[in-house]
């Protein structure tokens, strides 16, 4: 059997019953007299049962092995507990124990057992849920017999037990063993300071400044000394009515103390709305409400990561197409593709270079940031994709990496004319009074696309079609959209477009070929709401010159 500790009396040992695991006492007596009394209180310890009380299993009045068993409990006297540091406990958690207490003292104290007599954080022992049970109660004919074989102890019961005891039962009775319901409550008044301070009783936190021997503090208490000398009180953040239930609990006078329901009351007056139940259920309670808090967390952690993501993303969706982009995060492989009809624009500024030299690097800045920004909000409306831009150059695509059938053709046409009339109502910050001038060049034809590159990738476009057209620009007009031939044969097909012939060009590679302007788009054709909306903004930034670079989006 394992040992579980001892008083000067008894030994507590760990044994095994029916296969179930119990608390085994020894009692050192050398003739037992099973009287009636002992028997009527082993009785009645029998029949008693509480959640907080021990439950007795059994005597064995076998001399010289007499032993009383009652139910194990798993993690040991409530006085281990306190002493061990690794345990942190908190005022939830102190009145869970206190409450416990309360429950099975006032049970016991309704029972014909009628009072515990040995009340101390010893004979409180906790349970796997950490729920508090009163043990070590009752029996006191049984016991008497123990404690009245002098032969065996040398003293008894120990000083230390008598620290619990109240002062009154320590006057009349030399072994503190008496008892009474008040002589409980004055004991319990002695715990909830242990419960409390988480110190032995009359344990001074200043221990090198006030080191009491138990004999000294017995003697001190029983002598009634005025103030009483009391355990001292080191209660932190102690809740209001906490520490007047404490004083009355060890008042002096047995009849001052309160009784049981009152302390019941109190307790709960005290505790309201703090969880007062067993500590493993207010623990419960705390996991589900912690659970609900990190779900909370969680919950804004994901929204918070959702918009970070998103920003990323958008990010990504500015160097590579949003078609593309998705593929790559899916993890799928993007091989290069070819596309046999895409439209590609070029645009470029006229005198850009002599403008830059007039002028300091910090206005290039500002200028193309202006007229980039100009750009990327028209350029939105279309079914286009921008490739890049190089310095004063833009480059734009339709008809991948989605295709569009022969749609790419007209998005591109649509977006040169609406670009050309922004530009013409674009103002130069620090030349004002300077209009600005565009080049651009539109080609249709098949071409090659990928991303490129680890370090920061790019989609690009690759093959004649990029070269035509960049070449369309450099030979065109200020202020006018150059078109290609295949770009021209499919604007034809839309019967919308008001295209001139220019003539014969030298297309460097490709000798001369007869191109084309585009003038504008009939005022009969269907206008689609981005146009629409872009007309509106174009007619009030006529009205209103905006200031500041300040544009109207459409409201859609
Ligand atoms: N784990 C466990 N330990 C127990 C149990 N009952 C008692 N103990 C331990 O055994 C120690 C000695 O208990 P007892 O022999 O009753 O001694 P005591 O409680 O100091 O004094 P008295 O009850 O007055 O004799 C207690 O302090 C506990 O640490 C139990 O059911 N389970
Ligand atoms: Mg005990």
């Amino acid at each position: 059997m394992d040992i579980l500790g001892g008083s000067s009396f008894c030994g507590m040992k760990l044994g095994i019953y029916k296969g179930v695991k119990v608390a085994v006492k020894s009692l050192k007596i050398r003739k037992l007299h099973i009287s009636r009394n002992v028997l009527l209180e082993l009785k009645q310890i029998k029949d008693i049962t509480h959640d907080n009380l021990v439950r007795f299993v059994g005597f064995c009045p076998d001399e010289p092995y007499i032993v009383l068993i009652s139910e194990f409990v798993s993690r040991g006297s409530l006085r281990d507990l306190l002493d061990n540091d690794t345990f942190k406990t908190d005022w939830p958690f102190r009145f869970s124990i206190i409450n416990d207490i309360t429950e099975g003292l006032a049970f016991l104290h309704q029972s014909p057992i009628s009072f515990h007599g040995r009340l101390k954080s010893t004979n409180c022992v906790v349970d796997g849920r950490f729920m508090v049970k009163l043990t070590d109660f009752g029996l006191r004919s049984l016991l008497a017999q123990v404690d009245r074989d002098l032969q065996y102890i040398q003293h008894f019961p120990t000083t230390d037990s008598l620290l619990w005891t109240a002062p009154e039962h320590l006057r009349n009775d030399i072994f503190g063993y008496q008892g009474s319901q008040k002589g409980d409550v004055y004991s319990f008044g002695i715990i909830l300071q242990e419960i409390v301070t988480r110190l032995k009783p009359f344990e001074s936190i200043e221990k090198e400044n006030h080191v009491y021997k138990p004999e000294a503090i017995i003697y001190q208490v029983k002598m009634g000394a005025i103030p009483p000398f009391r355990p001292e009180k080191f209660l932190v953040d102690h809740p209001v009515d906490f520490l007047d239930m404490l004083n009355l609990c060890v008042h002096e006078n047995p009849a001052s103390r309160p009784n049981l329901p009152s302390i019941k009351q109190q307790m709960k007056r005290i505790t309201e709305g703090m969880g007062s139940g067993n500590f493993l259920d207010n623990l419960l309670t705390r996991m589900e409400q912690y659970a609900t808090n990190l779900e909370q967390l969680v919950e804004e952690k994901t929204s918070a990561f959702l918009e970070e993501k998103k920003k990323s993303e958008e990010l990504l969706y500015q160097v590579i197409p949003r078609y593309i982009a998705e593929q790559l995060k899916a993890g799928h492989h993007v091989k290069p593709e070819t596309f046999e009809s895409v439209t590609i624009f070029f645009s470029d500024i006229v005198g850009f270079t002599a403008l830059s030299a007039e002028s300091s690097a910090m206005q290039v800045v500002d200028l193309l940031n202006d007229l980039y920004t100009t750009f990327d909000a028209i350029i939105g409306n279309y079914d286009v994709y921008k490739v890049e831009t190089i310095g004063d150059a833009y480059m734009v695509v339709s008809g991948l990496p989605v295709l569009n059938g022969n749609e790419h053709a007209r998005e591109i046409a649509r977006m040169s004319l609406r670009l050309r009339e922004a530009i013409h109502n674009f103002k130069i910050r620090h030349r004002p009074g300077r209009k600005m001038q565009i080049r651009i060049g539109i080609h249709t034809g098949p071409c090659a696309a990928g991303v490129v590159g680890l370090k920061m990738p790019r989609y690009c476009l690759f093959g004649d079609t990029v070269n035509t057209a960049s070449r369309m620009e450099s030979s065109g007009e200020a202020n006018r959209i150059h078109v290609s031939p295949t770009s021209k044969t499919i604007l034809d097909t839309f019967q919308t477009f008001i295209i001139s012939v220019r003539g014969e060009v030298e297309l460097k590679g490709k000798g001369k070929v007869v191109t084309y302007w585009l003038e504008g788009e009939a005022v009969d054709a269907l206008m689609t709401n981005a146009d629409f909306f872009q007309h509106l903004e174009s007619e009030i930034m006529n009205e209103f010159p905006p200031s500041n670079n300040c544009f109207i989006q459409p409201v859609c």
